[in-house]
């Protein structure tokens, strides 16, 4: 098998007075893979991708050691600007979307790169992924619907070009419906562009439908990996995201 995209090996994050949220994790994220990382409430995952995103300063935290590699090249610690020219793009958990600009203004203020042509070319590309987009270009994102808004903090992830994109919780508060179309959309995006996703979800059933690979995560290390339909199917995952007797 070819070289991973994303190298991660013993990447440990702490923050502040010295707490280890994210214990020696080791992580490999293939081209193409839909690779889901889930576990309860504090287990770590929020501070995973900040690890491998160059999030973690900004949250007064830090890698402390391990490695990050994205096709080889060592990318440990750097910020999140230089993650981008790397391919890397993160989605967070809240704040995805400048509520109080249009959603035109939300794409627009994406750091592209390129010539004005290219830009309108990639915008033009990413609108049409979207289709409510279109419509609601000179609405206040404040105005969208929640699944809305995560759509739009996807597309104007994708006008960053991602090789990797890493989204966290885009189910988070989201009613069935919209946690569905969020998750159609996310699998169109792999159909589509082949795109390699690292997604942190709680919502076991949206994520199952999508995922290559799964790793549950416990108190900052991964506690079960493989191929996710084996590892949403053991009984751990049953029991505790299911809710169902094993
Ligand atoms: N900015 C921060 N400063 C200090 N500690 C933090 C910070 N962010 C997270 N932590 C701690 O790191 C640990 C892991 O948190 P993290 O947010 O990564 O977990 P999570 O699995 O993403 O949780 P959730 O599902 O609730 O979002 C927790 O103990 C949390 O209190």
């Amino acid at each position: 098998m070819n070289e991973p995209l994303l190298q991660v090996r013993g990447l440990t994050v702490s923050y502040g007075g010295g707490s280890v949220a994210v214990d020696q994790v080791d992580l490999d994220v293939h081209d193409g893979e839909v690779c889901l990382v889930l576990g309860a409430n504090g287990a770590g995952k929020t501070s995973l991708l900040r690890g491998i995103g160059g999030f973690a300063a900004s949250e007064r935290g830090r890698v402390r050691s391990g490695k990050v590699l994205i096709g080889g090249a060592d990318v440990t610690g750097r910020p999140p600007r230089t993650m981008v020219g790397h391919g890397v793009v993160l989605v967070p958990e809240e704040n995805k979307v400048f509520r109080t600009l249009t959603v035109g203004e939300n794409l627009r203020a994406a750091p592209m790169t390129g010539d004005r042509g290219s830009r309108r070319e990639l915008l033009d590309e990413v609108v049409s992924l979207f289709p409510f987009i279109r419509e609601r270009m000179d609405l206040p994102a404040g105005q969208l619907s929640g699944g809305e808004r995560q759509l739009l903090g996807i597309a104007r992830a994708l006008l960053l070009k991602p090789r990797l994109l890493m989204v966290d919780e885009a189910s988070l508060g989201l009613s069935p419906i919209a946690v569905r179309k969020v998750f159609d959309s996310l699998h169109s995006l792999v159909a589509a562009k082949g795109m390699t996703l690292l997604i942190v979800e709680q919502n076991v059933r949206a994520a199952r439908a999508i995922a290559d690979r799964a790793h549950v995560m416990v108190s900052g290390t991964f506690a079960l990996s493989g191929p996710a339909r084996e590892v949403l199917e053991s009984e751990q995952v049953r029991r505790t995201y299911l809710g169902l007797e094993v």
